[in-house]
């Protein structure tokens, strides 16, 4: 470790590392004192043995996957082609129509019949008319580029490899093939077609072919829903901070990265740090999946954990060895309604984030996994003896930078961050490869995104 990873070294962490290693006992391995969250007597686990509870980092993701995957298929429902970005194809996307569903000029230019020199009709014809009258051999037609071909063309003739003579009549200056310049009907597809397979993620590009093939909705997976639950009496929502109270950071943030990651965010509710008022949330909420903020820890008012034992909902995950956000938990609410608790310190919110709700959304929403890719880093980069850490980096051509202030309860690296950077127990030396998880910036703020 160097100097400086030293100051960076955040003091709770450094804290927590202390605790863990008394908890543990010189010596004893970490593995022997290891129980999965599920089952009934992890149900609920007691303060001092959560840390031996917490699920190592790919299998809390594992978990969350599993999890999505256990709550059944969702109906899929229509949508407007406009509104389906971002959406997976609950059906295949099958062409309507044949494309181009008529014969169509390619080129402004001319329609010929049969060998030039030609005599020129009077009228053109332009995209979006009836269908011409036919040629008859020798005859051309001023014709635009997406134009209906007349019946009897044997090919388009550019306007730059054509010139009138005196008397009006049309001469190639090129060798003109039977059938150059026409698109025929049917070229791309042919109805019936299968252009795109159920499950594809709709982009851009994927909203114009199905319009193109004649589509005005599109049958889909809805997106999940998700209300978010802010927790925490500190918090303003206006204003400098004062008298120990602080700026909400989580309402602003997360409800633009949940939408990224594909939910539909059917609410966000501040709801101080009163047991009650949480209790009555999560009972009534119709949500796919419930996210809280803050609570999640065994402080005096963290009504995380007591809540979820008062419904009765099964506990999954209950911790995660990766830092920040190790209190971050998953639980069943009902069969088909999961919560994530994120840990309210920023930083680690934004882990748990990834950790739980993203696998657990893109599941839910039918995407999927991103391909798994890795850069080495620019520098070393010191790690938590047992678990994993996620440290915002910068990504360049050829590595992988990690940002400062990147301590539980900074924003600061992170805002200025392309992606997680997995370290493994231990750190990381410089060049070493490490697993990426891209951040969702780009699309964040139009409701969708491409990882
Ligand atoms: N005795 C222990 N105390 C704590 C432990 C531990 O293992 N033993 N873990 C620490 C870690 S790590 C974290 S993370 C936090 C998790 O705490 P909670 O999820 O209960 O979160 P809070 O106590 O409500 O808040 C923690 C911190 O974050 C600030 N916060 C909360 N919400 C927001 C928000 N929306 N925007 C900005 N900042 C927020 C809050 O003011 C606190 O400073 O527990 C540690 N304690
Ligand atoms: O530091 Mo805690 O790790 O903020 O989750």
């Amino acid at each position: 470790m160097t100097a400086q990873d030293a100051e960076e070294l955040d003091v709770e962490e450094a804290l927590a590392v202390a605790n863990d290693r008394v908890a543990r006992g010189p010596g004893e391995p970490r593995s022997a004192r290891e129980t999965p969250a599920t089952g009934p007597s992890a149900a609920h686990p007691a303060k001092d043995d959560a840390h031996q509870r917490a699920t190592p980092w790919p299998e809390a993701r594992a978990t969350a996957e599993r999890a999505a995957r256990s709550a059944g298929r969702r109906p899929s429902v229509s949508v407007t082609v406009d509104d389906s970005l971002g959406l997976v194809l609950a059906a295949p996307l099958t062409a309507l129509t044949d494309l181009p569903s008529f014969d169509t000029s390619a080129m402004d230019g001319w329609a010929v019949a049969g060998p030039g020199p030609w005599d020129v009709r009077e009228d053109g014809v332009l995209a979006g008319h009836a269908e011409p009258e036919p040629l008859t051999d020798g005859e051309a037609v001023r014709i635009a580029t997406g134009a209906r071909i007349p019946s009897d063309t044997t090919a388009v003739l550019r306007s730059e490899h054509g010139r009138t003579d005196d008397k009006g009549r049309l001469h190639p200056t090129r060798d003109l093939a039977h059938g150059q310049d026409i698109r025929p009907r049917g070229q791309e597809c042919r109805i019936g077609d299968q252009l795109l397979p159920l499950g594809t993620q709709i982009t851009p590009a994927t909203l114009g072919l199905a319009a193109a093939a004649g589509y005005d909705t599109l049958t889909v997976l809805p997106r999940p829903r998700v209300e978010l639950l802010v927790l925490g009496d500190e918090l303003l929502t206006e204003g400098l901070p004062r008298e120990g109270l602080i700026r909400d950071a989580l309402g602003p943030m997360l409800p633009s990265w949940l939408r990224a990651l594909g939910a539909e965010v059917i609410a966000v509710r501040r709801l101080g740090d009163d047991a009650e008022a949480l209790y009555e949330a999560v009972r009534k909420s119709s949500a796919d999946l419930i996210v809280t903020t803050g609570g999640t820890a065994a402080g005096p008012v963290d009504h995380v954990h007591p809540t979820l034992r008062r419904v009765g909902a099964e506990l999954l995950v209950s911790g995660v060895k990766v830092r920040p956000g190790h209190p971050m938990l998953l639980a069943r609410m009902k069969a088909n309604q999961h919560l994530v608790g994120l840990p309210g310190n920023p930083l680690a919110a934004v882990s748990g984030l990834f950790t739980l709700v993203e696998p657990l959304l893109r599941t839910l929403a039918g995407r999927a996994a991103p391909e798994p890719y890795a850069l080495p880093l620019s520098e070393a980069v010191h790690g938590h003896p047992y678990d994993t850490r996620l440290i915002p980096v910068a990504l360049r051509e050829d590595d992988a930078v990690p940002l400062h202030y990147n301590g539980p309860a900074m924003l600061r690296g992170i805002a200025t961050a392309d992606a997680l950077a997995v370290v493994p127990p231990g750190g990381a030396r410089p060049g070493q490869e490490l697993e990426l998880l891209d951040l969702p910036w780009a699309t964040a703020g139009i409701q969708v995104c491409f990882t």
